[in-house]
């Protein structure tokens, strides 16, 4: 009842759970404890966000949150697409500074699950996309860091989008991957 899928950095997860669908249109588990378990993600969620963005070009990230409040987070789009990409940010790891992406969508109804240890982001496709996330720990931001999505010693290539990229001012002023706290 679950697709998973291993992308090419330790942990990180595309997740396709079955769509029931019928005339009426479709049923879905988005989440069960005892499935995922199965699957080998077992993880206790202690918060679910809801983020909306109205534009396309809306570019969260990179976001993390520093030991010992660090988080998993189990992502998927209920409306509209984005572009989401993890960063491992674990100095002792072989792919440390290395990046990877996915293209999630309310289409789809795919889900990603980025592991402790990895900086997370992603930019909007079309306007009005609304995500929904659980994570293994909750919002402390004494630990929240951010590092600039556009950091060359990391690369992403990030979609180009007619409008540019909408940013926060902390997302905006975020350090380089050589300036920030990371993990061991
Ligand atoms: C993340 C978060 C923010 N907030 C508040 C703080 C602030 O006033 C407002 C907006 O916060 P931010 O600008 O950090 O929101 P945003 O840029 O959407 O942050 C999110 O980005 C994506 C990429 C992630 O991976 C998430 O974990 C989270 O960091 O919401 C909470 O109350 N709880 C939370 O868990």
């Amino acid at each position: 009842m679950l697709e998973v899928r291993a992308l090419d950095l330790e942990g990180v997860l595309e997740i396709v759970p079955k769509r029931h669908g019928d005339a009426r249109g479709y049923f879905c588990e988005t989440w069960n404890v005892e499935r995922f378990a199965q699957a080998g993600i077992a993880l206790t969620f202690v918060q679910d966000n809801h983020s909306y963005s109205a534009a396309a070009g809306v570019l969260r990230g990179l976001h993390y949150q520093l030991p010992p409040r660090a988080q998993d987070k189990l992502l998927r789009v209920v409306r509209g697409s984005v572009f989401d990409v993890v960063v491992d940010i674990r100095r002792s790891s072989p792919t440390f500074g290395k990046w990877s992406a996915l293209e999630i969508s309310a289409e789809k109804g795919n889900q990603i699950l980025v592991p402790k240890g990895y900086a997370h982001g992603f930019v909007t496709l079309v306007p009005d996309t609304e995500i929904l996330y659980k994570v293994t720990d909750s919002y402390s931001p004494e630990h929240d860091r951010s590092i600039r999505f556009d950091d060359p010693a990391i690369g992403i290539a990030w979609p180009s989008l007619a409008g540019g990229f909408q940013l926060s001012d902390k997302d905006r002023k975020a350090p380089l991957l050589g300036e920030a706290e990371v993990f061991g």
